[in-house]
């Protein structure tokens, strides 16, 4: 792996605590690092390197996943490490950063490989962009790379204007966008399972499949992030980046080579055949929810309009449910149905693919009654492949019962979404990062949403904290004759079935 410099902007923020700094200390650990880094942590505040170093293995020993005991490697890790003060607005600080930046590189004999981490807030990122470019940080001889934080603009127009700006100072291969669901294994292994298996491959279109349903459901609430995320919403939070991603992985189609550029292409072809929403229909295929009081694990949770930082009036969305067509070949009259809400009765990322059902009257002719075959995708917090089938059971006279089959469990030491993703980017490997089409087209078909959101063209509907969501989001599915599979209720009702 090539010597690189790694500068990371908000080196002393929330993200750079919990996620950036055990990822890199776990790839050290599992020699994913180069050879030779040169780590050079950026903010406001002062700090000597020492107490930056120290900072860092707070960080380590809170939030990573394992902690060596040797110590001798702590020391070596954190060794790499180096902080300096720049305020990202003063033009002058960025060639005293520069001067910092060589004089690492030759100490360490480190050829002009940076990488450009923004780990601050989104309106500072068009500014940085462009500093990089001025004071000549961006003159490499090696390569230059810039990963991003969400989220990448408000709406579509914010976005577009923030990549014109990015566009002038990195070029788009060497722009990485990170939505950490591309991180998660499980999301990464949805490739694998539709391509690297002939018999999914082959039901891997609307000759076969009824419907697909993706859920991101959460337990916790707006927490302390009121100021950003009342202006967000779940619309712009989940539904505009990680619910499209998921729907793109899960419906592109076998690429002509599995390289992150085919990848990319067969994702742009989903999103470009996604049926435009008209703002005046969106009240037709979007539900639109916000929590109230309710009761989550058996403790009372406050109403959103009751959390600290949230103005009463707040129309903002917490939930959001859509049905989405896809109009291609393989998918039209496939209805996708994605759900995402804070304050549910379970946290739970999953993707469910209900086949149809063409034995249903054959059976029901002979008064028996078959269930839909599934293949449940879980993603989060449990990850695991499974497949639910009817089948005979003996011991209840032969009755038709459904019996799911499980194929992956969970592992240990699995590595984090960060992990991987940090990994990728320093190797130059782009395929789980979000290309600017995908970004822009994501807008594109959020945007009428956004707009009808705003005009309130949609009812707000009021949800209890611990709930499924709100009645419309069933009835939404009750409208094409269908329904959300395995809410854990429903799971439930299942296992003590096949205990029964
Ligand atoms: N935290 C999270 O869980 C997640 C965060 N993100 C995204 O990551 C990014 C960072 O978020 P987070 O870490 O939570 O934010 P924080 O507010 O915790 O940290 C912001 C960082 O930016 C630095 N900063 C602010 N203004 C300046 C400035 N003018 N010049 C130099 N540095 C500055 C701060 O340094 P100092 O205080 O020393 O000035 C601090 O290090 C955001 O884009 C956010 O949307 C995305 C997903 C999850
Ligand atoms: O990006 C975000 O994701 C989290 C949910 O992530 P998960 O990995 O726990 O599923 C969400 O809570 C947050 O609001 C959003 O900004």
């Amino acid at each position: 792996m090539e010597s690189m410099t790694f500068v990371l902007f908000g080196a002393t923020g929330d993200l750079a605590k919990r996620k950036i700094y055990p990822a890199l200390y776990n790839l050290f650990i599992d020699q994913k690092l180069p050879q030779s880094i040169s780590i050079i942590g950026l903010g406001r505040r002062a700090l000597s390197d020492a107490e930056f170093q120290n900072r860092v293995e707070q960080s380590i020993e809170t939030f990573s996943r394992r902690v060596e005991h040797d110590y001798s490697k702590m020391g070596e890790f954190l060794n790499a490490f180096r902080y300096k003060v720049l305020d990202v607005t003063n033009t002058e600080d960025y060639g005293k950063l520069l001067d910092f930046v060589e004089q690492r590189e030759e100490e360490l004999h480190i050829p002009e490989n940076r990488m450009f981490y923004l780990s601050v807030a989104p309106e500072l990122f068009d500014g940085i962009a462009l500093n990089i470019k001025e004071s000549g940080l961006g003159s490499t001889t090696g390569w230059k790379r810039l990963i991003i934080e969400k989220p990448f603009g408000h709406d579509l127009e914010s976005a577009r204007d923030l990549n014109v700006k990015l566009s002038k100072a990195f070029e788009e291969e060497e722009i990485y966008r990170i939505d950490h669901y591309l991180g998660k294994p499980m999301v990464q292994n949805l490739e694998a399972l539709a391509f690297a298996n002939p018999v999914l491959q082959a039901l891997w279109n609307n000759q076969y499949i009824a419907n697909v349903q993706i859920t991101a459901s959460e337990t916790v609430g707006v927490e302390e992030r009121a100021a950003y995320y009342d202006g967000a919403g779940a619309i712009r939070d989940m539904v505009q980046n990680h619910m499209l991603q998921l729907l793109m992985m899960t419906a592109m189609h076998l690429p002509k080579q599995i390289s992150a550029n085919d990848i990319r292409e067969e994702k742009r072809k989903v999103m470009e055949s996604l049926r435009p929403l008209k703002k005046e229909d969106v009240g037709l295929h979007v539900i639109r929810g916000q929590y109230s009081a309710g009761e989550i694990h058996g403790q009372p949770a406050a109403g959103y309009t009751d959390e600290p930082g949230i103005e009463a009036s707040s129309h903002n969305d917490t939930f959001v449910a859509a049905r989405v067509r896809i109009d291609n070949p393989f998918w039209n009259g496939v209805p996708f149905y994605i759900r995402t809400g804070k304050r549910m009765k379970e946290k739970s990322t999953r993707i469910v693919i209900e086949f149809k059902d063409s034995l249903k009257e054959l059976y029901r002719n002979r008064n028996e009654q078959t269930e839909p075959n599934l293949l449940i995708i879980e993603i989060n917090p449990n990850e695991n492949v499974s497949l639910q089938l009817n089948s005979k059971n003996p011991l209840n006279d032969g009755k038709m019962e459904p019996v799911r089959i499980n194929f992956t469990s969970e592992q240990e030491g699995v590595p984090e979404a960060y992990e991987r993703l940090i990994f990728d980017a320093i190797r130059g490997d782009s395929t789980f990062f979000a290309h600017w089409k995908e970004v822009e087209l994501s807008w594109e078909w959020v945007q009428p949403i956004l707009e009808a959101f705003e005009e309130n063209l949609v009812p707000l509907h009021l949800y209890q904290a611990g709930s499924y969501g709100p009645e419309a989001a069933h009835h939404l599915l009750k409208e094409d004759g269908f329904k959300w599979w395995l809410d854990k209720e429903a799971l439930k009702n299942l296992e003590l079935a096949l205990q029964a």
